[in-house]
């Protein structure tokens, strides 16, 4: 493995910014990323990914990491193995290595691209090393991903969806380090420093939700409620993070107090056949937290996401007389009352 360093000439490096500032102490104080690590930049072209590879090439001579350039090509647009050639070549001016993944038919979905794109680039870094792979989310994604799950009804987890790291599956860790630059602060970056954006021609497409928020939805709360709508959706993103982690471990913990039996045994956290909770601890708890154990507790048996109706079938138990039992769940689980406990059950 070359361990050569992808080191900007000094004439291709573009001058000190507010924007190289910020982001330089976005990554101190945040402590996204350690000096020598190798890191994998995820560049779709797209002016986002382009602005963040520029400044951390920028930002390399400081940190000494080494950098490399991921793309995926979704085979999705005519112009896919173009725009695939076009970051290529960008990489080979930057001297740069570069790693591409080709999709081997067209992805039918948004949700299905994204998929195929985070186990490609998952693939890439298993294979070659990297413990992290880097992404161009901005703020900006924030604020319309907040506004795309509150209206799908995901609740806090949902709104505060991009967070600043993420562990994949293989436990390789995904980082966002463009969460507090906006799509308009890429845009005259790139514009400012002649940056080749590729532009994506499904960015215009109004077929998909997600360019409806970004094209009407947002511009339409900007001009008539408020001119920073933006940011402060992206802030309260950020709140809801701190507070939907702590929830998630005030839930744990009492999920694994109610799973304690009277003779003080534990009950199996991760084995869906044995889950009984305990209805008397979980009678104290706040309406908050017995509903997050319940989700994962139902998130476990079902393998799935669970509605907002299963959760409040099984809040429902907790006080219920004894007996009482659950319709089925997808899956063929039960829950069922006796004395203290709730049993969950496959049938
Ligand atoms: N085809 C791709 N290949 C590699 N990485 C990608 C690709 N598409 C997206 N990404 C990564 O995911 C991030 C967010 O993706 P999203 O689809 O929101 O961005 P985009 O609009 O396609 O492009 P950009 O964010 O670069 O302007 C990108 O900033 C980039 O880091």
């Amino acid at each position: 493995m070359s361990d050569k360093r992808s080191l900007l000439p000094k004439a291709d490096r573009t001058p000190w910014t507010p924007l190289h500032a910020k982001l330089h102490r976005t990554i101190r104080s945040r402590h996204l990323f350690e000096r020598n690590q190798r890191l994998l930049i995820a560049v779709s072209g797209g002016q986002d990914s382009l602005c963040l590879i520029k400044i951390l090439l920028d930002l390399q001579p400081k940190w000494g990491w080494y950098l490399s350039i991921a793309h995926c090509d979704h085979c999705w647009r005519s112009d896919s193995q173009a725009n695939a050639k076009h970051v290529e070549n960008l990489a080979k001016n930057w001297s740069v290595s570069f790693y591409l993944r080709t999709a081997n038919e067209p992805l039918k979905s948004e949700a299905a691209a994204r998929n195929w794109r985070y186990q490609a680039l998952s693939a890439i870094a298993q294979e070659n090393q990297f413990h992290c792979i880097v992404t161009g989310h901005t703020a900006s994604d924030r604020a319309e991903t907040l506004l795309y799950n509150l209206i799908r009804g995901t609740g806090a987890d949902g709104l505060q969806a991009l967070t600043w790291q993420r562990l994949l599956d293989n436990s390789i860790l995904l980082v966002r380090p463009l969460l507090e630059i906006t799509r308009m602060q890429t845009g005259q970056f790139c514009q400012d420093f002649l940056v080749p954006v590729w532009e994506d021609s499904t960015n215009q497409d109004l077929k998909f939700a997600r360019n409806r928020i970004r094209q009407n939805v947002l511009p339409y709360l900007q001009e008539n409620f408020n001119p920073q709508v933006e940011s402060v959706l992206a802030q309260t993103a950020e709140i809801l993070q701190a507070e939907v982690e702590y929830l998630e471990q005030a839930a744990y913990q009492l999920r694994k107090e109610a799973m304690v039996t009277s003779t003080g045994e534990e009950g199996n956290l991760y084995n869906p056949y044995s889950i009984k909770l305990n209805r008397r601890v979980l009678q104290k708890a706040p309406l908050a937290l017995q509903r997050r154990v319940m989700r994962q507790v139902l998130q476990e048996i079902i393998q799935s996401g669970c509605t907002f109706e299963q959760i409040e079938k099984l809040i429902a138990l907790i006080s219920a007389p004894n007996r009482s039992q659950s319709d089925p769940f997808p899956g063929g689980a039960i829950a069922q009352v006796q004395g203290d406990w709730i049993y969950l059950k496959q049938l």
